[in-house]
């Protein structure tokens, strides 16, 4: 490494890492063989930011930035990770003052398990028999595939109720990606669907050879390949000298395929580093296992070594003690109590007041009190455990004309014209692909499941698609739209169109639909303009297609657009989606049973356990202000026969009595007149919670 004499004086930027993060990052650089390396470490502990700068260590001391894969949760997160590793690079290298104008190092591999998998795919497609024009299912598609061949092989119509298409896929989903055996998936977390394990074998099969003849994969496809290709002795090999380094953060959200991925590629775990924190696992519903944690020291065929990070940046005392209590009490977990010099005399706040309306005006006020003192909105964050829970608060905030943005609420790709619009795009790409054609004809006025159906069987058979679809016989009355779909069709199929010129001719053919459609045509619009707008940063349909599937935008516009335009807006975000961040303030709704735990989710202990670490991770996403909220009343929404209804609720049962010492208790009365926030006698509280016992006698 030379400095110009020009340039300033190299600064240290590894200076301010204390001496185990040091130790991760120094760790057996200059060796030709990497050992494997596994960083545990308990919430704001500076994982992520140990990782970053492993990278830049890596590649200041001559790594190969091509030649470092770097898997991350999600695609924000790798985009993180790369503006942060060139932060310290440029600071390493005697940039200092213009490592903000820099541009980020390149890391062409740093992306999503599902989206390098994708990629990976694509480039080996010839030699494990896969068409490399395939298309990617997202959940929704997948689910509708496997309601198509539910259908189609009978299922639907048994005399007693056969699963759902959503139960299906879930089951399917799970035993791929735990590489469980069907039964005891069944057994363990679908007891209702056991009668049905030989049918599901059959649909579960059909469902393959439907992907197989359509050139579809689904999100577990791209790990399930991806694993097959790295358990292979000369593919695993080939893929395994691709990558100098393997490094993956949020370790403990990953599952067996993932585990399989890393050690086929790199079994004696050279180069190979992990971080993660057992504590913070909440993808269990979705076949992460936390074993691959506790597991990891012997998966390879030399030792990992092990590094502890207990010193926490993030959050007060106060907040790290009454998270270590509520982590504290779980049943199984990697021995680490966190610690942080942050002094702080103010203690987490449990409030307690009569309802999730009062709840919302609460909040919405203290949230602008907030404000007033200084802390911006972007500082301020509302943690909820389901989507749904923050509609009043949605409301209150609308009100007042408090700018917000939600995540983890409807999905981009949940809104049907812009599955409407990615279908078009997807039936061009892959004519094979029936459920996208099959969304895309029925667009068409007069033309139903019928039509579509033999058009797509005509489609099946030809070679020469465009030319099949305009000499197809439809009925008169769709025939002059049906002209000008045929015309669309054949140009985006036409080679040597400049993406993203596809969307745009897309979108101009849809536009009249959009409008016949939907009443809110306006505001559906300006998500479409979105979509356009995020096209630009793809090289062409095929990597666009694939890359929105794998990490679609968080939310639709009606709820991102307008906010987004104040440069000041408060945080809404279901727990799951707040993994990784932090704000200096923290709300987290409904601390209630029945919703923390979750009453989805109280049918087993681990189930149980996964939301006490839901608790634990909202909690440690606060730096100075905490406050759990448990309304007296909540509504909630009844699948049984006894319909939507307000319950009386309990304070989760994860704050126990003895936890209360960390916290100050209020309660309120009312949300807004100050003076009727009352010290609570302790009378009072048992009242209520007799009441609140009561209620389900
Ligand atoms: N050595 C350090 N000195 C000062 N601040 C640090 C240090 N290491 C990390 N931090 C800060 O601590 C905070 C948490 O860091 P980071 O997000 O990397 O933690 P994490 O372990 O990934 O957290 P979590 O798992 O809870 O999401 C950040 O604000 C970061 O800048």
């Amino acid at each position: 490494m030379t400095t110009a004499t020009a340039e300033p004086a190299i600064e240290d930027p590894f200076a301010s890492l204390n001496p185990e993060q040091r130790a991760a990052v120094e760790h057996d650089i200059g060796s030709q063989a990497p050992r494997p390396l596994l960083v545990v470490a308990g919430a704001g502990s500076g994982k992520t930011n140990t990782l970053a700068h492993r990278v830049a260590r890596l590649i200041g001391a001559g790594a190969d930035p091509q030649r470092i894969l770097l898997l991350t949760f999600s695609r924000r997160a790798a985009g993180e990770m790369s503006q942060r590793a060139s932060g310290v690079l440029h600071r390493l290298l005697g940039r200092g003052a213009a490592a903000r104008t820099q541009a980020p190092v390149s890391l062409p591999w740093a992306g999503t398990f599902h989206s390098i998998g994708a990629r990976l795919l694509r480039e080996f497609a010839g030699r494990i028999g896969l068409d490399p024009q395939f298309t990617i299912h997202d959940r929704g598609d997948a689910e509708d595939l496997m309601g198509m061949v539910r259908h189609e092989i009978g299922l639907s119509r048994t005399e007693k109720r056969f699963p759902m298409k959503g139960t299906c896929l879930s089951i399917y989903s799970r035993v791929v990606n735990s590489r469980d055996p069907l039964d005891q998936v069944l057994q363990a977390y679908f007891p209702w669907c056991a009668e049905w394990e030989a049918q599901l074998k059959t649909l579960f099969g059909a469902y393959v050879d439907a992907k197989q003849e359509q050139n579809v994969l689904d999100y577990d496809d791209l790990l399930l390949f991806w694993a097959e290709m790295a358990a292979d002795p000369v593919l695993g090999a080939e893929l395994g000298s691709w990558f100098d380094h393997v490094l993956v953060d949020e370790y403990q959200d990953t599952n067996r395929l993932q585990a399989a991925v890393i050690t086929g590629m790199k079994p004696d775990g050279r180069g190979v580093m992990v971080v993660g924190d057992d504590a913070q696992s909440i993808y269990g519903f979705r076949g992460a296992t936390v074993r691959n944690i506790l597991d990891f020291a012997g998966q390879f065929t030399q030792p990992a070594h092990l590094i502890t990070l207990e010193r926490n940046y993030r959050s007060t005392q106060p907040i790290l003690d009454a998270s270590n209590a509520v982590i504290g009490a779980a049943l199984e977990r990697h021995a680490k109590t966190l610690w942080t010099d942050k002094v702080s005399a103010i203690k987490p706040q449990l409030v307690l007041i009569p309802d999730e309306a009062e709840q919302a005006r609460w909040v919405c006020s203290r949230i602008l009190e907030q404000r007033e003192e200084g802390v911006p909105l972007k500082s301020q964050a509302v943690l909820f455990r389901a989507a749904s829970h923050s509609a009043a608060l949605e409301l209150e905030l609308m009100r007042r004309n408090v700018p917000f943005v939600k995540f983890g609420g409807l999905k981009f790709l949940e809104a049907s014209h812009i599955k409407d619009l990615l279908a078009l795009l997807r039936f061009a790409q892959n004519p094979s692909g029936r459920l996208a054609g099959f969304r895309v004809l029925q667009l068409i006025p007069g033309i139903g499941q019928a039509t579509a159906t033999r058009v797509l069987d005509a489609v099946g058979e030809s070679s020469d698609v465009a030319a099949t679809l305009a000499a197809f016989p439809v009925p008169a009355r769709c025939s002059v739209e049906w002209q000008a779909f045929c015309a669309l069709y054949a140009r985006l199929r036409t080679p040597g169109l400049r993406w993203p010129q596809d969307l745009e001719l897309a979108r101009d053919w849809y536009a009249p639909h959009l409008e016949r459609l939907h009443d809110d045509f306006q505001v559906r619009a300006l998500d479409l303009d979105q979509l356009v707008a995020l096209s630009g940063g793809h090289a062409n349909r095929e990597s666009f297609l694939a890359e929105i599937t794998l990490d679609p935008p968080e939310a639709t516009s009606d709820r991102a657009g307008p906010p987004l335009l104040d440069d000041d807006y408060v945080i809404l975000s279901t727990i799951h989606s707040s993994k990784g961040q932090e704000w200096k303030s923290v709300h987290v709704l409904n601390v209630v049973d029945g919703c923390i735990p979750s009453d989805m989710a109280t049918g087993n202990q681990d189930d149980i356990e996964e939301e006490r670490r839901l608790l634990y991770v909202a909690m440690t996403r606060a730096r100075e202000n905490l406050h759990l909220i448990v309304p007296n009343r909540f509504f909630i929404k009844q699948q049984s026969t006894m319909g939507d209804r307000h319950v009386y609720a309990t304070r989760s049962r994860f704050v126990t009595p003895v936890m209360l010492k960390h916290f100050e208790e209020s309660a309120w009365l009312s949300a807004d007149k100050r003076e009727l926030r009352t010290p609570m006698p302790d009378s009072v509280r048992m009242l209520v919670r007799d009441r609140a016992r009561n209620a389900w006698k």
